[in-house]
Formats: C-alpha cells, sequence, structure tokens
C-alpha cells in the first residue's frame, strides 16, 4: 500500500492512500468500445466527476506524489480543466488554463499536436505566470501523449518550468509515457493512477 502525504492548503498535511484511491476511481470509470469512432476504447471519467467521494479522492491523488514540487496546476481543456479546478482548490496552488486555440484573447504561445483520434492546437498566454514557475500538468486520460507533451511544450518556451505530469488514467498500448520520454528525457516524473 502506497501512502503520500500531501499538503492541503499549505497549512496541514492529508495522508492518500493511493491503494484505496486506484480502487474508488476504478469503480466509477466507464468503458466505451468504439467512441468516437470504430477501433478506439473510449475510458470515460463522467462517473468519477459525478461521485463526491471518487472526484475528492482523485483530485487529491493527482497531486500527491508531487507534494511541495509545483506552484501552479496546469489543466487542458475540457477535461484538464475540471480536475486542475479540483486539485487546485484542495492544495491551494492556482490554476494555469491550457486551451484549445483560438480562445484566450491576449497574446499567446501555441502549439499543435496529434490525438488518438485527430489533430488540434493548445495555447497559453504568454504572460500567464512569473518566469521559473513550477507547473504540474494535470489530465484525465493520457494516451499518445500529443496533448500533455504540447502542454509541456508551451510549458517551457513560456520560460516555466515542468515540474512532473500527472493522469488519472494511462493508455499503456498507446505508448505516451514512451513518447514523453523520447521527447524530454528524464527532465520530470510522469504519474497515473490507474493503467489500462
Ligand atoms: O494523449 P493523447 O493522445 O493526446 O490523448 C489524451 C487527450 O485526449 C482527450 O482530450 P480531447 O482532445 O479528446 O479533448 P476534450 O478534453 O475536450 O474531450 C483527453 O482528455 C486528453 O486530453
Ligand atoms: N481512449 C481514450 N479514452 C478517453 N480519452 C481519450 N483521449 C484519447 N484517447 C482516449
Amino acid at each position: 500500500m502506497t501512502s503520500i502525504i500531501a499538503p492541503r492548503c499549505g497549512r496541514y498535511p492529508v495522508v492518500v492512500n493511493q491503494t484505496a484511491a486506484r480502487e474508488l476511481v476504478e469503480r466509477h470509470i466507464a468503458t466505451i468500445p468504439d467512441f468516437p469512432e470504430p477501433g478506439i476504447v473510449f475510458r470515460d471519467l463522467t462517473p468519477v466527476f459525478a461521485d463526491g467521494p471518487a472526484f475528492h479522492t482523485l483530485s487529491e491523488s493527482l497531486t500527491a506524489p508531487f507534494a511541495g514540487e509545483f506552484d501552479v496546476l496546469a489543466g487542458v481543456e475540457a477535461r484538464g480543466f475540471l480536475l486542475a479546478a479540483a486539485a487546485s482548490a484542495l492544495c491551494g496552488a492556482g490554476v494555469l488554463p491550457v486551451r484549445k486555440a483560438g480562445k484566450l484573447p491576449r497574446e499567446v504561445l501555441r502549439e499543435e499536436y496529434a490525438l488518438e483520434y485527430g489533430t488540434a492546437a493548445l495555447e497559453v498566454h504568454v504572460d500567464a505566470l512569473p518566469a521559473g514557475s513550477r507547473v504540474l500538468i494535470v489530465d484525465d486520460v493520457l494516451a499518445t501523449g500529443g496533448t500533455v507533451g504540447a502542454a509541456a511544450r508551451l510549458v517551457q518556451r513560456a520560460g516555466w518550468h515542468v515540474a512532473g505530469i500527472s493522469v488519472a488514467v494511462e493508455l499503456d498500448d498507446l505508448g505516451g509515457r514512451a513518447a514523453l520520454v523520447e521527447e524530454f528525457g528524464d527532465e520530470f516524473r510522469v504519474f497515473s493512477l490507474l493503467q489500462y
């Protein structure tokens, strides 16, 4: 059993039992074959978000392995927004919204990337954070790694530091972790609560 001490609102520690977290969250994940297109096995976390204890536990479990190592949580639109916002409220960190292209009103940096089912682009405001800010990137699913890889490149191009990547679900067969290691080496840790 792995237990991790994590800061809560910077004042007192909370112990996260990652084994219990894994079991609770896994019970609420729905698996949908052939969505959004034939051949894709979709891991749907909306039932996790709908269950108070499961969502709370998941949000704590994503930041616990990086306790003391980050200043801000980057949430990737759209599902990553939910996790970053919930986790930030629990640990006292701010949120950096990493948005799909064309949504942010001021000067942006943009990174294009490939998905398991398509291509997309992400953006951040170039002046969103002070130089050197330590940014923990959170998302629901790590599949090919295209999304969090693009988010990591944005963080680095903006002059911030990638404190790590933390996801609820890692799809092992899609090679996201290996792709991140190939691009970034061992610059930062990648944590996933569940693997399929
Ligand atoms: O590792 P990858 O191959 O990049 O895939 C993972 C990404 O795919 C999904 O987002 P999607 O782009 O479908 O957008 P959504 O959150 O708006 O549904 C998921 O929420 C991750 O962000
Ligand atoms: N198989 C999958 N399930 C849920 N989200 C995803 N994002 C990319 N691939 C996915």
